[in-house]
């Protein structure tokens, strides 16, 4: 890479350089290409949407930058490491230590309390995580009151926000969130939303797939996907914006 950001002492979280993501059509079948060719930079701070049509790459953007999936070709640097020239180890590592995951389902443990199942992460990394930033991180969701609860006594918003608290108890870099308001109502999508938003204001970065327009209105920068390409990137854009860069 020619001018890499933080070299020129602009500190960087993600950064993708002529990503290509390819996947076979099929058992056998001919490999097709996703995303066709990437670059794009995430800051602290920054909190960045990523929308598009279905199946634009989106989902696959957000697991090629956080290492989730290997890129097929290009770079993917997290906190300024190579994704592609790190051991396994050392990229569980990484992610373990510095990247959080909300996923549009909220991939609980169904037997485990919310508590519980807050300090479950910490507890399988070897994070020393104390009972009181777990509560911290429940109250910062407004669950204190459903903190001995089981996800099924739990609405898909609470759900969501334990999923929340689970990530945020281990304050990780940059968060990545793939439809984290898809399967809720509007109220608990805007309650799940206004806590993400937090996020960033806290010097910390967010990566956010979703379809809502509102929800995208409310980032600092908005990647529109097309085709596997970034099709518009827009700074600070209205709804009605973001409606348009996508239909247009
Ligand atoms: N593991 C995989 N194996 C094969 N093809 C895949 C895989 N993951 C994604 N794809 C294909 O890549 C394309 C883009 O998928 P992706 O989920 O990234 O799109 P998206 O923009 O997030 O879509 P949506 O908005 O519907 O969630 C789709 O055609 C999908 O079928």
């Amino acid at each position: 890479m020619s001018s890499r950001s933080w070299e020129r002492g602009v500190p960087v979280l993600v950064e993708v350089e002529n990503l290509v993501k390819s996947f076979p059509l099929g058992r056998g079948g001919p490999v097709v290409p996703v995303l066709r060719g990437i670059t794009a930079q995430v800051s602290p701070g920054e909190f960045v949407a990523v929308v598009g049509p279905s199946g634009s790459g989106k989902s696959t953007l957000l697991y090629c930058m956080s290492g989730l999936e290997p890129a097929t070709a290009g770079e993917v640097r997290l906190l300024g490491r190579t994704v592609g020239s790190l051991s396994r180890n050392a990229l569980a590592t990484l992610r373990r230590d510095h990247i959080g995951f909300v996923f549009q389902s909220y991939n609980l443990i169904p037997s485990l309390t919310a508590r519980e199942n807050v300090a479950l992460p910490a507890r399988l990394a070897r994070r020393r995580i104390s009972a009181t930033e777990i509560d911290q991180a429940l109250a910062d969701v407004g669950l204190t009151e459903q903190a001995s609860h089981r996800p099924g006594a739990l609405s898909g918003g609470q759900q969501q926000r334990v999923a929340l608290a689970r990530v945020l108890a281990l304050r990780p870099d940059v968060v990545f969130a793939d439809e984290p308001t898809g399967a809720l109502d509007t109220e608990s999508g805007a309650q799940v939303l206004d806590l993400l938003a937090k996020v960033p204001g806290d010097g910390r970065s967010l990566i956010m797939v979703t379809h809502d327009l509102q929800a995208a209105a409310r980032a600092d920068r908005v990647l529109v996907l097309r085709d596997g390409v970034i099709h518009r990137e827009l700074d600070h854009p209205s709804a009605d914006d973001v409606f348009t860069a996508i239909t247009c």
